[in-house]
């Protein structure tokens, strides 16, 4: 199954990007939060340079939360009683998704600045 080609992997991706989107809600929540925050640099006509942040931390912050579903679902399918040890690998996961969000907001507020500071 190792080193198939690349259409074969790319399907594979993007079905699995897919099965996250239709099963977690805060996946769909944050890819509604990049496209609102879009519009509000649309808005900003906001420089190539804002736009290249923005673009960065999306990403960041949308692989982070795939990342975070993927140990989610892999933790539910081998264990799925409820056990602490879960609760806290469920838990870091979820940290490094919440850190994720800070750049997310910074690149939104940098057009701000730029603004208040001209
Ligand atoms: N099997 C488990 N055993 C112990 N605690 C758990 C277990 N499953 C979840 N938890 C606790 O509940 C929290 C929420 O877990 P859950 O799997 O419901 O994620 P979620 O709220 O759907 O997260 P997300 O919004 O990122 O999808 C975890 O961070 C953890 O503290």
């Amino acid at each position: 199954m190792k080193n198939r080609p690349f259409l074969q992997r790319l399907r594979h991706a993007l079905h699995g990007g897919w099965y996250a989107f239709q099963r977690e809600n805060s996946l769909r929540t944050q890819v509604l939060l990049a496209g609102a925050g879009s519009l509000w640099l649309l808005g900003w006509q906001a420089s190539a340079t804002h736009w290249l942040l923005f673009a960065l931390a999306s990403a960041l912050m949308l692989a982070a939360e795939l990342f975070n579903s993927a140990i989610e679902a892999l933790c539910d399918h081998l264990h799925p009683e409820r056990h602490p040890a879960i609760g806290r690998i469920k838990d870091m996961a979820a940290a490094a998704v919440l850190i994720t969000t800070l750049p997310f907001v910074l690149s939104l507020l940098a057009p701000l600045w730029v603004y208040i500071g001209s």
